[in-house]
Parts: C-alpha cells; structure tokens; sequence
C-alpha cells in the first residue's frame, strides 16, 4: 500500500491534528518537514523564529521517534523536495493544514499544488481550525467558529510508519541556511519553543497568572506575566487553538466567582480574536503588502522618512516609553499589545511612517510573527482598513498612565536613570545645561538623551487631518461597505463575549475585535 505524505508546516503537534488524523487513517503515514531556505530569506522571517522552530521540531522528532513514525527533515525548495521523495518512492497523497502564510508561501503553496496535478497526487488541505479558505463574507463565520471550537478534540491517533529509502536530515544552523544572514542576533530573553514548555505556560496562566490578566494586560510593567504568553507556540501550532479555548473554558467552570473567573473570561474573548484576524488575511492575501481600503493609497507611500525609521528602529526616538518598547522587544522578542499598537500609531501618525516597512521590522523583532495576525492588526493602527475607529495613542500619556513612576523605561534605558522624576515623561524639554549636569549630553548612545525629531501634537494633529481628509472622499466613504462586508465580524458586541460567557454589564463594555478600544 502507497503511503501518505503528512507535510508538517505550522502544526508542530500531534494533539487535535486533523490532518495527521486523516493521513493515519489512509494506511502508512511519512511525516515530513521542509526546511526552505527561501523562507528564511525573506523580509519578514528573522533567525529567532528559526531558533524557535528547530526547538519545536526537537521535540516533534522526539515524539514520532517514540510513536515509531519517525519525522523526515529535508532541506530545500519544496517541490524539488517532494520530487525526490517522489523518485524514491511513490506516495498516495498528501495531506497538510491549510496555512495563512505571506505572499511567498501562498506562491509556494500554488507551486506545489502544480506538482501535485503533474504527478497525479491528491493534496488535501485542512482547515486551520475557524479559518475558512475562499470565504466570501463574514454573514455566519462567528457561529462556525464557535461550533468549530466546540468539537471534540482529536486523540494522538496510532501512526501505521513506512519505511523510507532516504533519510532524514539535520537541521541546518542559520548560518549554514542563510549565509548572507549569518551575524543576524536573537533576542537574548526570548522564550524557548516546543511544546513542553506551551503546556507550562498554559497551566501556569489558568491556575494562577489568568488572576492578573484584567487589569493587568496594559501596561508593559505588569504585562510580560499578567498575559498568557501563549502566541509564539499558538503561531508554531505547538498548541492547537480550540485546546486551549476547550482548557480555559474548562477551567472557567471550576474557578467560582472572583479575579481568576474574570482573567479567564477577557482571556477567552481575546483567544476569539486570533483567528478572526487571521479570517481577514486568508480573505484578502494582498493586504500583507497593499491597503486593505485603496482610497488611503498614496497617503504615505510616497512620503518615506528615512530618518524617523531609522530612530524608531535604534529605539531614539525621544519618547522614553516608545524607546523603551523597542529595548525591551530587543531583548525579549515579546511586546503586549497595548505596546504594538502605540508603537504602530507612533510610527504611521506623529513619525508618518508607511506601514509596510515598519511591519516587516516589526514581524523581524516579533517572535511570535503570525502573518494573519500581524498584517491586518499593522492596517489597522495604521489607519488603513476603513472600517476601524482611528485611534492616535499618545506616547506621553500612555507613560502618565501605565508606568507613573518610570519604572518600566528606567528598567530599559539607560539615560532614564539619570532623568529626575519632574521630567520623567517630557525628558527632552530639560534645559541643555541641565542636561549637562546629568550627563545626559554626549555621553555616547547610551546616556545621550535622544530628542524628537517632530513636535508629538503638532505632528499628530497634521497625520490626523490628512487621513480624515481621505475619509471624508465620498468615494473612500463609499468604498467601506464592501470591506465590512468581506471582513468585520457581524455581531461585535456579543460574539466574543458569549464564547466567553460573561456577564451583560461586561458585554455592553465590549466593542467587539474590530474596535481595539477594548483593553479590559
Ligand atoms: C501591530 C500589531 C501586531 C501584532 N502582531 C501579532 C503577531 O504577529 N502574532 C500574534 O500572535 N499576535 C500579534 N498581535 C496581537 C497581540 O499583541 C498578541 O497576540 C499578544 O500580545 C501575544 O501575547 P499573549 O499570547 O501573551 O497574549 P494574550 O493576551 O494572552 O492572548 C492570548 C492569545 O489570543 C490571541 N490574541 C490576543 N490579542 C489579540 C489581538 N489583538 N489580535 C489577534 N489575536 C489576539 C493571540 O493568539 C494570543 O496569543 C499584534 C498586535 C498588534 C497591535
């Protein structure tokens, strides 16, 4: 009997797998993972997701290893890949999950899907728990998703091995895999992948740290334990999405009244999110690296700032919690969301960046990189859907909020430390003499206290004008009906928070996840 091929992508799990379940189901089964070299040569990968993933597949290869299925890693392009196999040894089919990638795996994907019809292989793709390939509206995507988080999990299934007449590779190390990016560095505090670790985290935050997650997911003092951390395994498909709804849903009915049950219940809400974004990708794939509403094209393309990037990327921009996010995603790979979305709104309003190549930094800087997340969340602070509130955060303001005692940017900056408390959230207007006294003045990049290169209000203000001039275009307003229609959910207050099962009062305080005003 002719084996499947079990093409691992981003489904590093045996746990609630459909398509491994599929594939064992056939008859033998050959997992495969393809080591791509182009991948990594893209714009948006960094040599931390990489680290990463080989940590994963460690433990995957362990796991099959022990199943007696053992994992085939092969380097290289992937129809040349599966051509060899294919020479060595005929396969019945192939079967994956089917991945919201960037524009080169989509491109990736249809090449192999060519290769497939030339050789006469079925490819069945499955879907990615909610996600809905070719959907044409949002009209009944929320019940589908909920009924979809609602099905039973899918057991390890026994996996009937065959054996292959080639054998498996090692993983190459980044710099033999993209040699022109050998001296790229990765965030020293950055969290360790596998699927080990993602149960840990995940028990850890239902039993305990979930207690601090309302309340404490907005600020960056509070944020790094008070969030589940989950992303980067949710990302790698270490952990299935509808494990851990099932397992926070589970909890909730035991946790009685109090913190804990709320922390559980925000938390629930936002797990809907991740895949409602990911919805608006695999909907419209274009907007990786176009607006997702036209009538805001040429705002911002044709007005590059190399230096206001430049500042923002080495973390000088002035603002002390701006600069501080950037040290701190540098160290830890991790920011909360509170955080992306300022430094999101700093670079497109005030610094009138485009959000194209402040989003592939960003994805670079980001260990847990989701293309379906990431992009459509970029349009979003950016001002570029249409359909979403504009939301300008202030940088000065957010620091009077979320860290008034300076804590947070004394923690990453170094000048900071010097910075007396008086002018903790305005530091450049100190007077240069002062400046001076503390050392603050050409004390090298460390303790130079950087200065804005633009007035904060004046320059909001302006961005702000010049996108709702664009907004007022009778075209531009006519336009947004066809972008709700594909991509806004149809029942913003209450979708979330019904899965979540909250309370009415907590409802009506929900906007929904097109309406990012929520940070409970
Ligand atoms: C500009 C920008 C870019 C982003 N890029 C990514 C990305 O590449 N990958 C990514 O996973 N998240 C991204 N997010 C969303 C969010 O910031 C992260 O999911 C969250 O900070 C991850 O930490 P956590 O797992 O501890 O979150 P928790 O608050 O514990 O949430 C648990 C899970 O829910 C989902 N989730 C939470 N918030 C959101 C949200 N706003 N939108 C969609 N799903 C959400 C994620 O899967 C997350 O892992 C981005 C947000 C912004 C503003």
């Amino acid at each position: 009997m002719r084996p499947t091929l079990l093409w691992f992508k981003r489904d590093l799990r045996l746990q609630d797998h459909p398509a491994l379940c599929d594939a064992a189901r056939r008859g033998p089964v050959l997992p495969l993972f393809i080591v791509e070299p182009e991948a990594w040569r893209q714009p948006d990968s960094a040599r931390q997701h990489y680290e990463f993933l080989t940590e994963c597949l460690r433990e995957l290869q362990a796991e099959l290893g022990q199943a007696g299925c053992p994992l085939l890693v092969q380097v290289g392009e992937a129809c040349a890949v599966l051509e060899r196999l294919w020479q060595a040894r005929h396969f019945e089919a192939l079967v994956s999950h089917e991945e919201t990638g960037n524009d080169w795996s989509y491109a990736r994907d249809r090449a192999v899907a060519a290769w497939c019809r030339s050789r006469g292989v079925r490819w069945t793709q499955h879907p990615s728990h909610g996600v809905v390939r070719a959907l044409k509206d949002r009209d009944g995507w929320r019940a589908h998703w909920a009924d979809c988080m609602a099905r039973p999990l899918l057991p390890v299934p026994t996996l009937p091995s065959a054996p292959w007449p080639l054998s498996s590779q090692e993983l190459p190390d980044w710099a033999a895999l993209v040699p022109e990016r050998a001296h790229e560095g990765q965030p020293p505090q950055r969290q360790r992948g596998g699927r080990r670790l993602a149960l840990r985290y995940l028990q850890g935050f239902l039993d305990d740290r979930a207690a601090r997650y309302r309340g404490g997911i907005s600020s960056p003092l509070s944020a790094r334990t008070a969030c589940s951390r989950l992303s980067p395994y949710l990302a790698w498909g270490c952990l299935g999405l509808r494990e851990v709804v099932q397992a926070t849903q589970t909890r909730m009915d035991t946790a009685g009244p109090g913190r804990l049950a709320q922390g559980l219940r925000t938390f629930q809400s936002r797990l809907a999110w991740h895949d409602h974004f990911i919805q608006k990708l695999e909907s419209e794939p274009e907007q990786e690296w176009r607006n997702l509403h036209r009538g805001y094209d040429g705002l911002r393309e044709h007005d590059w700032r190399a230096e206001h990037f430049a500042a923002l990327q080495a973390g000088r921009t002035g603002w002390p919690l701006v600069d501080a996010c950037v040290a701190q995603l540098r160290e830890t790979g991790w920011l909360n969301f509170r955080m992306r979305a300022m430094l999101v709104s700093v670079a497109a309003y005030p610094l009138w960046l485009h959000w194209r190549e402040v989003g592939l930094w960003l994805a670079r800087q980001f260990l847990d990189y989701e293309p379906g997340i990431h992009w459509p969340q970029m349009q979003m602070q950016a001002g570029t859907t249409g359909i979403n509130t504009t939301r300008v955060y202030n940088p000065v303001k957010q620091a009077q909020e979320q860290d008034p005692q300076g804590l947070y940017v004394r923690q990453w900056l170094p000048w900071m430390q010097a910075v007396p408390d008086s002018w903790l959230f305005e530091p450049w207007r100190m007077p240069p003499a002062l400046r001076q006294r503390l050392g603050l003045l050409g004390g090298g990049q460390d303790l130079t206290l950087p200065i804005p290169l633009v007035d904060l209000e004046l320059a909001s203000r302006q961005a702000k004008a010049r996108l709702h001039e664009r907004r007022a275009e009778p075209a531009v307003r006519a336009a947004k009906a066809e972008i709700l229609r594909r991509h806004a959910s149809r029942d913003p207050a209450g979708w979330s928070a019904r899965l979540a099962g909250s309370s009415p009062g907590a409802r009506r305080a929900g906007h929904g996840p097109d309406q990012l005003t929520l940070e409970l």
